[in-house]
């Protein structure tokens, strides 16, 4: 593609665009949207959970309307060529986009194979293509994953190929919807400087799709938000939305960078209530191998009634495989995992399933119905509930979670966060003993993050025992009790205020402060967080 030189090249630009997924007269979900996105520019693209951010990235791609169902009107043009004149594919290779589901992005078995697939439609030479998976590979931090199958890879390493995928294709755009949502908190940070970097050398144009803006304030030249009701509410500078035009988002409940914040921090915003003593899980000598891998090893820990624990640690750690164990959907190698000082495999499996509830780090892999209603209430049948009573409590489920418009919508037809709404929201309907949950506030903007944490705080204050996996410092700092995952050996179990005074363990695990102590403290001060 042949470019001028200058900061205000336009690249894309978008022009009176409309898009349904029904009928575009009928609730369109933006309308006459009208923008230009420039060479050389990172834009940050921000709205509520459900807004249309995803929807709007795929139609940018020109994955309208081949692979997506809908209506639209209005043109999108790329370097002044109406995206609709491009031939099949032609412009995934140059608009990149890393998609909020990493898992659906891929279709080859082994990380090299994946990688060298991109290579290969490039048209890049065999004896360079090795080289150059090598290279990518070491950039996002998978150095020797070559080999790997991808769907034995942990969610973050997950997300880490599908980056380096887009990398490779050396696109003249980058659309990232929420890139960072798996990422370990230090991964994250590394990420974001790579795409600086990689920004700069070859003046890309970026969009950037998140809830949070925080860690990309240095980057970002503007931010477009899009509201609930379809309309483009704000294109300005970062420093002027955040400050003069701020009330835009906090109307819309969109997460204000803490720098210009003054909401108190999340530890602050619940009532300390101290848990019981009462052991509700334990886990003692628990080891556990894939393959040949010991992916845990040696590890102990309780949770008692209302407590919430939290697990932390870097990609590829074991968080979720301990969690998967503490659920009873693995069995041990060594060890035993006992609830009520019973161990899980004496328990008849839908007693157990009564007393415990647990949320799969990806949202799909938990939807079994054809409906948001019918997902609600599955568990609910099992259990023996009463029509009437099942119909009140999915409702009150529904409005809780803001999914009462989406009713008879197809779980997988949903956004990214009223997926993950109605992943927690499914294991809420009875009041079981403990919940797991895993990376239960993904993908959620700030009214539905406190919300949803807000709910489970109250269920907590019942007594239920909650165990969270999680990279948000700022939850971690909410937590009673924070266990450091490193190597699967826990390398900390205490209180997350004597957390942050290790600075050594911190970088040692890729972990990082809360924000609230991250105002206060240069981060570099306790660590040199980025190398
Ligand atoms: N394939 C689909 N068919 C029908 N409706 C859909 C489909 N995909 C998304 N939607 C609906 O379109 C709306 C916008 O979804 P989209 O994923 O674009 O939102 P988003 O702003 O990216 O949200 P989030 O921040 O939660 O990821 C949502 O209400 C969603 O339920
Ligand atoms: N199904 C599987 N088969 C083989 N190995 C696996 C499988 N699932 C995960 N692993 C490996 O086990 C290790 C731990 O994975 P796990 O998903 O528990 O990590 P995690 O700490 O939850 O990571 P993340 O923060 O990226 O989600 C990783 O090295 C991963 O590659």
């Amino acid at each position: 593609m042949k470019v001028l030189e200058g900061r205000q090249q336009p690249i894309l630009e978008v022009r009176d665009f409309s898009f349904s997924y029904g009928e575009i007269d009928e609730q369109p979900l933006f309308d006459g949207l009208r923008f230009t996105l420039n060479r050389n520019d990172v834009t940050l693209l921000m709205g509520a959970s459900g807004a249309g951010k995803s929807s709007l990235a795929l139609c940018l791609n020109g994955l309208y309307p081949e692979a997506i169902e809908g209506t639209a009107s209005g043109d999108i043009l790329f370097y002044g060529k109406n995206i609709s004149e491009f031939e099949r594919g032609e412009l995934t290779q140059e608009i990149g986009i890393v998609f909020q589901d990493p898992e659906s992005q891929f279709c080859m078995m082994t990380v090299e194979d994946e990688l060298a697939f991109t290579l290969e439609n490039r048209k890049i030479p065999a004896p360079a293509i090795r080289g150059r998976i090598k290279a990518v590979l070491k950039a996002v931090g998978m150095e020797g994953f070559e080999n790997n199958k991808i769907h034995e890879l942990s969610g973050g390493q997950k997300q880490k190929v599908a980056l380096a995928a887009v990398l490779l294709l050396e696109p003249e755009m980058l659309i990232l919807d929420e890139p960072t949502a798996n990422l370990d908190p230090v991964s994250s940070l590394e990420f974001i400087k790579l795409v600086g970097k990689i920004q700069k050398e070859r003046q890309l144009s970026v969009l950037i799709i998140e809830h949070q803006a925080d860690d990309w304030l240095d980057l970002i030249s503007r931010v477009l938000v899009i509201g609930r009701d379809g309309q483009l509410l704000a294109d300005d500078r970062p420093e002027r939305l955040f400050t003069e035009k701020k009330q835009i988002l906090e109307q819309e409940g969109i997460f204000l960078p803490d720098a210009y914040s003054d909401s108190p921090a999340f530890r602050e915003k619940w009532a300390r209530i101290v848990p019981s003593e009462k052991n509700v899980l334990s886990v003692r000598g628990l080891s556990f191998s894939r393959r040949k891998q010991e992916v845990l090893k040696n590890v102990s820990m309780n949770v008692c009634g209302g407590e919430l624990v939290v697990i932390v640690g870097e990609n590829g750690a074991g968080k979720s495989t301990l969690l998967q164990l503490m659920a009873g959907l693995l069995d041990p190698c060594a060890g035993t995992i006992s609830l009520f000082d019973r161990p899980l495999g004496t328990w008849q499996e839908k007693d157990l399933r009564k007393r415990m509830g647990f949320v799969f780090q990806n949202p799909e892999h938990q939807f079994i119905t054809d409906t948001v209603y019918e997902e609600l209430t599955f568990g609910m049948k099992l259990n023996g509930y009463a029509d009437e009573g099942m119909e009140s409590a999915a409702d009150h489920l529904m409005e809780q979670f803001h999914l009462k418009a989406y009713r008879n919508n197809n779980p997988f037809a949903l956004s990214g966060g009223q997926k993950r709404r109605l992943s927690v929201a499914t294991v809420l309907e009875e009041t079981p003993d403990i919940l797991l949950f895993d990376e239960p506030t993904f993908g959620q903007d700030a009214a539905t993050t406190l919300e949803l944490m807000d709910y489970v705080m109250a269920l907590k204050a019942k007594g239920i025992a909650i165990v969270f996996v999680t990279h948000d410092m700022d939850i971690v700092d909410a937590a009673d009790r924070v266990v450091v995952l490193k190597q699967g050996k826990v390398a900390f179990s205490d209180r997350p205020a004597s957390l942050w005074k290790e600075g050594e363990l911190l970088q040692a695990a890729r972990l990082r402060l809360p924000a609230r102590l991250r105002k206060s403290v240069e981060e570099g001060e306790l660590y040199d967080l980025i190398h």
